[in-house]
């Protein structure tokens, strides 16, 4: 089963990972649609903060584009479709009692990072899973960009960095109150679809 590793990933190491979340031909279905959008204009750069209206591009240099249902691609539609069947397989096995998502676009220029934080708002407690899904063919190690994720030891006084390259098909799942993470500036353009389970 696709889903079952991602969550067995965040049981034992805090975070979760399949290669083949999507298939070659959705990856490139899918990054022909965002720079489709992006070159008609409907990006915007990042904000930071609860509203994500201050741009800030020593702390994140990336564009992005929410994804809405009602203006939905095919191609759109089906990844969210799936996404909602991780939500209930999500729901079955853990009750963390997810009951909506929000996903956007991202595409980082080359050059570009996003500083060390963490996804949960001090004020909103409701995105409990982040999940981001890479959209770049033939990503070499030496493209940059990784995502690193801290992971705190047991003893909570020391911790482990681990890397993810941004491989197309690649999808990253952790708890959004828990680890701290960081993009890595990449020599290349690096795009994704990254978004949040949330509780009500
Ligand atoms: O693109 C990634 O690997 C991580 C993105 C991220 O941390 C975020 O958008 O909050
Ligand atoms: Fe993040």
């Amino acid at each position: 089963m696709l889903f079952e590793p991602i969550i067995d990933g965040i049981l034992t190491n805090g975070y979760g990972m399949t290669d083949n979340f999507l298939a070659p031909g959705d990856v490139t279905a899918l990054a022909g649609r965002l720079r489709e959008r992006r070159a008609a204009g409907q990006f915007r750069a990042a904000g930071i903060g609860n509203q994500q209206v201050t741009v800030e591009n020593t702390i994140r240099g990336d564009e992005i584009l929410w994804l809405e249902e009602a203006t939905a691609t095919p191609e759109e539609t089906a990844f969210l479709l799936r996404i909602g069947e991780f939500v209930q397989y999500v729901n079955r096995t853990c009750y963390l009692g997810l009951r909506d998502y929000e996903f956007h676009y991202a595409l980082y220029p080359p050059g570009t990072f996003y500083k060390r934080h963490l996804d949960q708002f001090r004020s909103d407690s409701r995105r409990k899973l982040s999940v981001i899904c890479y959209l770049n063919t033939d990503w070499q190690e030496s493209d940059g960009g990784q995502l690193a994720i801290y992971l705190p030891d047991s003893d909570e006084t020391s911790e482990q960095q681990i890397t993810v390259s941004p491989v197309g098909g690649r999808l990253v799942c952790f708890e959004s109150g828990r680890l701290e993470h960081e993009v890595l500036p990449a020599t290349r353009e690096r795009l994704s679809v990254t978004g949040w389970l949330k509780t009500g």
